[in-house]
């Protein structure tokens, strides 16, 4: 699987100038080293602008969805669409959507998880279900939207369903950037998956974005890892090795659930 990472800097409460930006990027990555999947980053269209969030959200993915499809179709390629602000009966959800290479919405996940730090509880709604597996190009996957990557509970069950990969979303601040990729390289291990995540760059209302995009293998090694400037992150790797490292190390059948207790 041939990734291409845009580690974006997400102009605030513009969503037309994002989505140029991001029609260039996916121009420019499948013009060169075709990639199978692009990845984007959380809240892509608007950026935390959470005051004014109602007035920029698309209605239920009216503009963002075709968008994303569109582009998909175009350059026959698959997109990790990131996550946008997604107003539906009123509230606004954080949404991710993923979009396979014929255009066909895969699937969609609202963000389970709202950031405190980021007052997202005072403007955006949860979403009321956990993520699911879905399929590219036959490669088992989940994706996770930025502050969910803190709760494993989320990511276990995935792994149980044999994803191999994980994609995060995100918009994650530089202060707490340590935990971004430790959190990763720990997710990556335990669930014996690659890590692929897109996190933005730049700053907004006082708060920096760090970066520091990763592509992670389900040993824990770091395959490639950006900085904290806008630029196209790239790596390409074989999802056998998910197989491989679970056979030698088989936590999966090492596991006795029947003694583990449900803490819901
Ligand atoms: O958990 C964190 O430290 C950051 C989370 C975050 O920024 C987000 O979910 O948007």
């Amino acid at each position: 699987m041939k990734t291409a990472i845009y580690q974006m800097q997400v102009v605030p409460g513009k969503p037309e100038e994002n989505m140029l930006k991001i029609s260039e990027f996916v121009r420019l990555a499948c013009e060169s080293d075709k990639p199978d999947v692009v990845v984007l980053p959380e809240m892509w269209t608007t950026s935390y602008t959470l005051k004014e969030i109602h007035l920029h959200a698309d209605e239920d993915g009216k503009q963002v969805v075709p968008f994303l499809q569109t582009l998909a179709k175009s350059y026959d390629v698959n997109i990790v669409g990131g996550s946008f602000a997604n107003k539906v009966g009123g509230k606004v959800y954080n949404t991710a959507v993923v979009v396979d290479r014929k255009g066909t919405v895969v699937y969609k996940y609202d963000k389970v998880h709202l950031v405190p730090m980021l007052q997202e509880p005072d403007f955006l709604e949860g979403g009321q279900a956990v993520p699911e597996v879905f399929e590219l190009d036959g490669v088992k996957a989940g994706v996770i939207i930025c502050y969910d990557l803190r709760f494993p509970e989320l990511i276990r069950p995935l792994a149980l369903e044999d994803a191999e990969v994980l994609f995060i979303v995100a918009e994650w601040p530089e202060a707490r950037i340590n935990h971004w990729k430790t959190l990763q390289i720990a997710r990556a291990i335990e669930n014996q998956m690659f890590v692929v995540s897109a996190n933005s760059v730049g700053t907004y209302d006082g708060v920096t974005y760090g970066g520091t995009s990763l592509i992670i293998d389900p040993w824990g090694e770091v395959l490639a890892e950006g900085g904290m400037d806008e630029g196209v992150l790239e790596a390409e790797f074989d999802v056998k090795l998910t197989m491989e490292v679970r056979e030698k190390v088989p936590v999966f059948t090492s596991r006795v659930p029947h003694l583990y207790k449900s803490h819901s």
